[in-house]
C-alpha cells in the first residue's frame, strides 16, 4: 500500500506568524505519526520561513515512523543538516532563489554527474535519496542513470488538470512509472495532491510507494480536525 507523509510546512508557516510557540510544529510532527501518517515530511528552504533547521533537528529525535526531507542540496547548509539528522530519506528540489513553493523537477539529464556526486554523498551516510522530477521520459531515463534510489513525481500539473480531463491529465505520469518501474526506481509523489484526486492518482500510478503531502491536507484539518484529515488521506489510499 502507498505510505502517506504528511508535509508539516504549514503549522511552521502559522507559528511563525505570530512568534512563539503555537501551533507546536514538534507536536504535529508526533501527533501526524499517532493520527495513522507513515511518516513526516519536512521541506526547510534557506530563509527559514517555515520549518525552522531547529524543527528538523528536533523532529529526527522524536518520531519513529519514516522521516523524509526535502530541499535544495546546492545550499551547503542543507547538506550539512541532512548529514547530521540521518533522516530516512533526503528529496532533492531544484529550488530557485525566492521561489514561492517547488515549481519544477530536476533536468536530469543536465544535471546528471551533479547529482551523483551529491546521491553518494548522502547515500554513502546511509540515507535513501529521492530526486523531484516531472513526468517526462527524458527525465526518468536520466535519473536512473544518477543512481538514485527513487523519484518524486510532481504532481502539480496532474492536480491543476484533473477536475477537466482526469485521464489526459494522468497519462504522462503513468508513462513515467511504468518506465521508473522497469529502471527498478522507486516511485514517491507529491504537490497539491488533495482529498479529490488522491485516490484515483495512487489507483493508477503502478508501484507508487509513498506521497508526501502538506497544503491541502492542513487546510483540510481546519475544517475536519488533523486526526481526521489524516484519516481520509490514508483511506484514499486503499
Ligand atoms: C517538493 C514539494 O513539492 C513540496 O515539498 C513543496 O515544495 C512544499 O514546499 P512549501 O511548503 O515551501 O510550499
Ligand atoms: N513533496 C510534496 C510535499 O511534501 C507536499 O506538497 P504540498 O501537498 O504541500 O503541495
Amino acid at each position: 500500500m502507498t505510505k502517506l507523509s504528511v508535509n508539516i510546512n504549514k503549522f511552521a508557516t502559522l507559528r511563525n506568524s505570530r512568534g512563539g510557540n503555537n501551533p507546536d510544529v514538534l507536536k504535529a510532527a508526533i501527533d501526524a505519526e499517532r493520527f495513522g501518517a507513515d511518516g513526516v515530511t519536512v521541506h526547510p528552504r534557506p530563509d527559514e520561513r517555515h520549518i525552522r533547521y531547529s524543527d528538523v533537528r528536533a523532529i529526527k529525535k522524536n518520531i519513529t515512523t519514516e522521516f523524509n526531507i526535502e530541499g535544495n542540496c546546492r545550499e551547503q547548509k542543507f547538506v550539512d543538516l541532512v548529514l547530521e539528522t540521518k533522516p530516512h530519506q533526503v528529496t532533492l528540489v531544484p529550488d530557485a532563489e525566492g521561489q514561492l513553493t517547488s515549481d519544477h523537477g530536476w533536468d536530469t539529464v543536465k544535471h546528471r554527474d551533479y547529482l551523483r556526486e551529491m546521491i553518494q554523498v548522502f547515500q554513502q551516510a546511509g540515507i535513501r535519496v529521492s530526486i523531484f522530477v516531472d513526468p517526462v521520459i527524458e527525465m526518468v531515463n536520466g535519473a536512473a542513470e544518477t543512481g538514485t534510489n527513487r523519484i518524486e513525481l510532481y504532481t502539480e500539473a496532474y492536480a491543476r488538470e484533473y477536475a477537466d480531463h482526469r485521464e489526459k491529465a494522468i497519462a504522462p505520469y503513468i508513462t513515467a512509472a511504468q518506465r521508473a518501474n522497469e529502471l527498478m526506481l522507486g516511485i514517491n509523489a507529491g504537490h497539491d495532491l488533495d482529498l479529490t484526486n488522491l485516490a484515483y492518482f495512487s489507483q493508477n500510478i503502478p508501484g507508487l510507494l509513498e506521497v508526501s503531502i502538506g497544503h491541502a491536507l492542513i487546510s483540510d484539518a481546519l475544517y475536519l480536525g488533523y486526526e481526521n484529515a489524516i484519516q481520509l488521506y490514508k483511506r484514499q489510499l486503499k
